[in-house]
């Protein structure tokens, strides 16, 4: 079904998620964004306007648009990274409002493979401690925080299942005694969309997976599928709501 979509954010994934949506028969509404003058004031618009909101801007402005998404009472799909700090705090706002809320650290289909791809690696790594866990990402150089959201959840995702890891640190704040956590190293280099690794190093030899991204389009069609899921679904969801893997 056609919907009207408002996009918070518009930068390179506020773009790329405009293109997808105009192919998928849906109609943007408003591009509501910092800089640009000609940007819509969503104020301006009637609250029927929208069906849902795509939300992807920076890690100091997502909380506050969200809020204003529930207040509006607008469906929002979030992707911003950076924020998660507070994410009881909107979990709690949504409750109050009665709202819909989607998030995603990776709204990739691959990414969201590679999940669960992971977590059945540390599983299987549980019993083999020698091994040591680090993890590297690396995105572009505009990139505002590190790690990406996408490493801290592929981090929660080994900490579920290595006993002798209670944590994950950014690689610039170890310190020696850091036996407990896991390290993520994050690298700014060039125009790069997005790529994860995690790896198990012993004396003798490394396991390894990385999930490399060629585009942004895998994020935003995944985004896209999201605002066409959340409508009528009151509550706070995520990809493992939307996706059904069959693990077989
Ligand atoms: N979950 C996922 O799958 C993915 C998540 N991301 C995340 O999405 C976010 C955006 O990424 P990206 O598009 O590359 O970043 P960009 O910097 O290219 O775009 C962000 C845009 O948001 C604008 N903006 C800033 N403040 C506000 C505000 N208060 N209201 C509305 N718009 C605002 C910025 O304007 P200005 O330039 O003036 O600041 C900019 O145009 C990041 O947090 C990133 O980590 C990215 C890819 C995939
Ligand atoms: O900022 C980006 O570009 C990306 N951000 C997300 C993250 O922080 O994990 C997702 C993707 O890796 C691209």
């Amino acid at each position: 079904m056609s919907m009207n979509i408002l996009l918070f954010g518009y930068g390179k994934m506020g773009r790329v998620i405009e293109q997808i949506a105009l192919d998928r028969g849906h109609q943007i509404v408003g591009r509501v964004d910092r800089k640009d003058d000609s940007g819509t004031d969503p104020d301006q618009l009637p609250d029927d306007a929208v069906d849902v909101v795509i939300e992807f801007t920076t890690p100091e402005s997502a909380v506050e648009n969200i809020t204003y998404c529930f207040q509006r009472g607008w469906p929002v799909v979030c992707g911003t990274t950076g924020w998660l700090s507070r994410l009881a705090e909107v979990e709690e706002l949504c409750r109050q409002h009665k709202g819909s809320f989607f998030y995603a650290s990776n709204y990739s289909i691959g990414v969201n493979l590679f999940f669960r791809l992971n977590k059945i690696l540390a599983k299987f790594m549980r019993n083999y401690p020698s091994y040591h866990v680090s993890m590297t990402e690396i995105h572009h150089t505009e990139k505002k925080d590190a790690p990406s959201g996408t490493a801290i959840t592929l981090a929660q995702g080994v900490l579920e299942h290595l006993p002798h890891k209670s944590r994950w640190i950014d690689k610039s704040d170890v310190q020696s005694a850091d036996d407990d956590a896991i390290v993520i190293e994050s690298l700014r280099e060039g125009t790069v969309p997005g790529t994860h690794t995690i790896r198990y190093d012993s004396d003798v030899d490394r396991i390894e997976i990385t999930h490399t991204a060629h585009s942004r389009q895998g994020f935003a069609l995944g985004a896209v599928v999201a605002a066409e899921w959340l409508p009528g679904h009151e509550g706070v969801f995520g990809m493992d709501d939307l996706l059904n893997f069959n693990e077989e």
